[in-house]
């Protein structure tokens, strides 16, 4: 059974909400990634979200495009990202749900990309600028790697195509909190609860929310309502802050995140 689906499940049993943290493939550089990675689980993570960086995002807000340039100056590839999901595959059983954008997918070819991140230990992929019209030669080829296909909804899709993207969807749907990009925000838009709400009446996928989940207070709100809570920028924010300073960075990313944590299983 894929990682996500049997995490999601185990989580079910036991009525708890999954923390989702999102880190950038290379930030601060590709070794400490891999540690933060494992901080983080240390701290409760459910599942990472790994996002492959990338020169033209049109989704991410300022702190996630800060980390994905961080991560280019390493000029760190989509294969090279694979082989640190491997590396990183030995130490730990962790579910990992990589995000990239279709381009860099595209270049390697779709079925061998399935192919190495099934090899490599990734369990999903979420493609942000992939709309499930254009993805039909992924969603046929992913499930024979055994990787979930994670697509997005938006407080902006009608009814339609919420059920569209509940049929295609597996391991769980992501819904976008907001109509904007990633960052962290004071206030959780009003938004969300409506949206699940509309979306339970198409599917009993799990769902998981980001965009702007930035306090574990706003962690325990959307927990009380979803079945994952994803936060990248708030996280980034405090590793942007101590990114001069190692020791400090991991404490203090181990202390947020297991904040978070507590927020998120209240
Ligand atoms: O940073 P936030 O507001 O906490 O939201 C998570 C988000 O960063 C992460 O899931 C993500 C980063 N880039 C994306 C592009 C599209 C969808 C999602 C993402």
């Amino acid at each position: 059974m894929n990682r996500i689906d049997k995490k999601f499940q185990e989580l079910r049993d036991q009525g708890a909400t999954a923390f989702m943290p999102y880190l950038c493939a290379g930030d601060p550089n590709p070794e400490l990634t891999s540690k933060l990675l494992l901080t983080l689980e240390e701290a409760g993570a459910d599942l990472i979200e790994l996002g492959v960086p990338f020169s033209d995002p049109i989704a991410d807000g300022p702190t996630v495009q800060r980390a994905s340039e961080r991560a280019l100056t390493h000029h760190i590839s989509l294969q090279e990202i694979l082989e640190m999901v491997a590396t990183v595959r030995t130490q730990t059983d962790i579910p990992i749900a990589l995000m990239s954008y279709y381009n860099p997918i595209f270049r390697m070819g779709e079925d061998a990309f399935c192919q190495v991140a099934q090899d490599a230990g990734v369990d999903g992929v979420i493609v942000p600028d992939l709309p499930p019209e254009q993805a039909q030669s992924l969603l046929e080829i992913a499930p024979r790697y055994n990787l979930a296909t994670i697509f997005l909804v938006a407080p902006t899709s009608p009814p339609e195509r919420m059920q569209l993207i509940a049929s295609v969807s597996t391991g769980f749907i992501y819904c976008v909190s907001v109509t904007g990009v990633t960052g962290a925000r004071a206030m959780l838009s009003d938004e969300i609860a409506p949206m699940i709400a509309e979306l339970r009446k198409h599917t009993d996928k799990p769902i998981s929310v980001g965009f702007g989940v930035s306090t574990p207070d706003q962690a325990t709100q959307i927990a009380q309502i979803a079945d994952g809570v994803i936060v990248g920028s708030a996280i980034i924010n405090v590793v942007e802050e101590h990114i001069n300073d190692e020791a400090r960075l991991f404490t203090a990313v181990k202390q947020f995140a297991s904040d978070l944590t507590a927020g998120v299983k209240r």
